[in-house]
């Protein structure tokens, strides 16, 4: 199972700083949407060039213009983009034919998606690269969220998914137990006051 970091700062500056410190211990370095939004895509093309290896991932979270988002996107040096399973299925199919021009790949997260189940199902079929289960801050800060639920969705899917829903070392065994491929992990590191050694017991906890 691959550690994803999820950078959720806000300046490129915060971002370079945190990716520096957690980046010998994770694949995959993620751009979170509201880095993206107050940076714009100028903030993706610093990252890779400081991390070169690191697949580099975009949150972007597109709706609508799939083609058009994705390709600018992997322009700037996105590795992975992702868009959102309630986007339409043309949207879909845009964002994949994008990342097969670039030979690059799309997510498609999960968000907000009542039958994730069926939708991961769909949108893999479309050409998704892998389905991000997740449930995002607002409804992990819901009364009586539990982990459980998307873990038992990933399982059911059978097709390639990440895991995204306040990941933490004390969770994260029961998200590589359930076949994830990909682990997210946001708050757990940036939060830390020590990110890197965060991402390193994080790391340590994947057999
Ligand atoms: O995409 C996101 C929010 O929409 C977050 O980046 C994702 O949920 C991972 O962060 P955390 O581990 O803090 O939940």
């Amino acid at each position: 199972m691959k550690l994803q970091v999820a950078m959720d700062v806000l300046t490129t500056e915060a971002a370079l700083k945190l990716a520096a410190q957690v980046a010998p211990h994770v694949d995959i370095i993620e751009l979170g949407t509201p880095l993206i939004k107050a940076e714009g895509l100028r903030a993706v093309t610093a990252i890779k060039a400081a991390h070169p290896d690191k697949i580099v991932f975009a949150d972007l979270k597109t709706m609508d213009a799939g083609e058009l988002e994705a390709d600018i996107a992997f322009a700037a040096g996105a590795d992975l983009v992702t868009v959102l399973g309630t986007a339409g299925d043309s949207t879909i199919i845009g964002a994949v034919a994008a990342a097969t021009k670039h030979g690059k790949g799309i997510v498609v997260d999960l968000i907000g998606v009542a039958d994730k189940v069926t939708r991961a199902r769909e949108v893999t079929a479309l050409g998704a690269q892998f389905v991000e289960m997740h449930a995002g801050l607002d409804e992990q800060a819901e009364p009586g969220f539990s982990l459980a639920t998307l873990l038992n969705q990933g399982e059911t899917a059978k097709v390639p998914f990440s895991l995204a829903g306040g990941v933490n070392l004390s969770t994260i065994s029961s998200v590589q137990r359930a076949g994830a491929t990909v682990a997210v992990a946001g708050g757990a590191i940036y939060g830390a006051e020590d990110p890197a050694a965060a991402a390193a017991a994080l790391r340590a906890a994947i057999i």
